[in-house]
């Protein structure tokens, strides 16, 4: 990639792709390829900024830029991720009309790094209002924290969000800022247990076998992170627990809470319910014949023991019965049916995963609790009031394609697939009704419409989503019979085609490319049951 400018510059029109003579999918990619070629990672395609990901730092985001990009009217700017921000903000305050920035790409595309660039901009602006500094740091300081408990490296990006995030910067209609506001979306918590060797769990356990002191892990009852069993399958575990870059993300995450309002006590807690989760994943069980056959019983009290300390449970043996039977009441009467030894996991594994979900919906409380304006500010849910202009900004994760995929590829590609959806809405179909009010009814805008794809996993009574709770809910329930009645479902659609030589594999058509999923390889129903256990 040539060097890029080392200074905005005014606006060109060959910086927006509508100016191009001949709209083609071809005349477009080579535009933006070219552009790239010479350090120009931004496009601009009427009101959407294209970004393309450098992959190295670029020396355009500092406070020179920032400064610049910072003026009351920046349509004359060169397209940058800060001329959204600013377009943003001004939009808001001199139009008094709240303003949503919605970032789209696949996976390792750059969102979460522009959803940041877009923030710290918002936040100069405000500052360069002279209002609200503390806040502002504030509200950055949410990064580096959401990103240790939500983000992972994964195949495609190193540190991938595993959660959708929806931030709302909150201002009065001066344009100062009085509060944020976030809410998540489906965090990926099988990844608490489950991870291939060449992905890692969630960053915030590398960042804590790093950054905590010896005596304290001894405290914890952590042994080295080879120990662990929900750690253990990374390849790179010892160096990633021990190097410095973890060790200073892990004081980056210490100084976050601190900034945003976590007490030490908070703090804590959490540092406590992390080795906890850590010491659930050691439980293991043994088949005892109490019960005939195999029955689960735990092999290792001694862990069981260390949990129950750490949770602050009284009795170690209520967790062990927990774990290991099914307890139901007839005619008031108790019934206790004693788990198999893998139902008894899965049972181990559903607790590590509510505890670690329930800790990062705790989170975002506390922050939206921290960040609320001093007003009537809803705690648990994002709830603005009218009184507040406010700019979103959606980052949610991105579309993946592995090589295997599962029930996780399964939900995330749906979700970017509606977002596709609202994007399509957006652009094309309301330009054209805008359009047709204005009396220009023959306009050719032709687009592919995503529906067909959306309507194969969500349709009722016959969606993809339909069938596989069908599979979930029956007493005979299979991946077989799921991918069956799929086929037969399914036998004509546009977006979905079976495998001639897998019967347990499909293939849908996203439209950001063909996913295989191969049911067998996980088991699609196990995963459900992990994900809603
Ligand atoms: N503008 C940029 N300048 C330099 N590097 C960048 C930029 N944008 C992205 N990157 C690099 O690409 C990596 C992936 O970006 P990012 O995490 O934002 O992707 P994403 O689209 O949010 O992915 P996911 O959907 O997996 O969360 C970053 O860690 C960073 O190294």
């Amino acid at each position: 990639m040539a060097s890029v400018r080392a200074q905005p510059w005014a606006a060109l029109e060959a910086d927006n792709l509508t100016s191009l003579a001949e709209l083609t999918e071809t005349n477009l990619l080579k535009a933006i390829e070219e552009r790239y070629r010479a350090g120009l990672i931004y496009t601009a395609v009427g009101d959407i900024l294209v970004a393309v990901n450098p992959f190295q730092e670029l020396l355009m985001y500092d406070g020179a830029w920032s400064g610049a990009y910072a003026a009351t009217d920046v349509s004359g700017l060169a397209p940058h991720i800060y001329r959204v921000a600013s377009a943003a903000y001004n939009s808001m305050v001199q139009g008094k009309k709240n303003q949503v920035c919605v970032i789209s790409g696949e996976s390792g595309a750059g969102k979460t790094e522009s959803a940041k660039f877009i923030m710290k901009q918002v936040m100069n602006m405000c500052s360069s209002a002279g209002l609200g500094l503390k806040l502002q740091q504030k509200i950055i300081q949410l990064n580096p924290l959401l990103e240790a408990f939500g983000n992972a490296r994964t195949e495609l990006n190193d540190n991938s969000s595993r959660f959708g995030k929806f931030i709302q910067l909150l201002f009065e209609s001066s344009g100062r800022i009085v509060g944020a506001g976030l809410e998540q979306y489906l965090l990926e918590k099988s990844r608490v247990c489950v991870q291939t060797e060449k992905e890692r769990n969630f960053h915030i356990f590398y960042y804590l076998y790093a950054g905590l002191p010896q005596e304290k892990k001894a405290q914890l009852h952590l042994k080295g992170p080879e120990h662990h069993r929900y750690l253990r399958t990374y390849c790179q575990l010892t160096k990633d627990c021990s190097s410095e870059d973890s060790r200073e993300a892990f004081s980056a995450v210490l100084e976050s809470m601190e900034s945003i309002g976590f007490s030490s006590s908070e703090v804590d807690q959490i540092i406590t319910l992390l080795a906890a989760i850590l010491h659930i994943g050691d439980i293991e069980f043994v088949s005892s014949e109490e019960g005939g056959g195999d029955s689960a019983t735990v092999r290792n009290p001694e862990v069981v023991e260390t949990v129950s300390q750490l949770l602050c449970l009284e009795s170690s043996a209520e967790v062990s019965f927990a774990l290991t039977t099914l307890r139901t009441v007839t005619r008031g009467e108790p019934v206790d049916k004693l788990y198999s030894c893998s139902k008894a996991a899965v049972v181990r594994d559903a607790a590590a995963k509510a505890l670690y979900s329930r800790m990062f919906q705790w989170i975002v409380s506390r922050i939206n609790t921290h960040l609320q304006p001093r007003d009537n500010y809803s705690r648990s849910k994002l709830s603005v009031t009218e009184d507040h202009l406010n700019i979103g900004i959606l980052d949610i994760f991105g579309f993946e394609n592995f090589e295997a995929n599962s029930f996780e590829q399964f939900c995330i590609n749906l979700a970017n697939e509606q977002l596709q959806q609202y994007f399509n809405h957006q652009i094309f179909a309301m330009e054209k009704l805008e359009c047709a009010k204005e009396g220009v009814d023959d306009l050719d805008i032709s687009y592919t419409d995503n529906t067909p794809v959306i309507d194969l996993f969500l349709a009722r009574p016959i969606g993809l989503l339909c069938l596989l709770d069908e599979q979930c809910k029956g007493l005979n329930g299979s991946e077989k019979a799921f991918v069956q009645r799929s086929r037969e479902s399914f036998n004509k659609h546009q977006c979905f085609a079976p495998h001639r030589g897998n019967a347990l594999e499909f293939t849908i058509s996203h439209y950001a490319g063909d996913v295989s999923s191969d049911i067998n390889h996980e088991g699609m129903l196990h995963l459900i049951q992990i994900w809603s256990s």
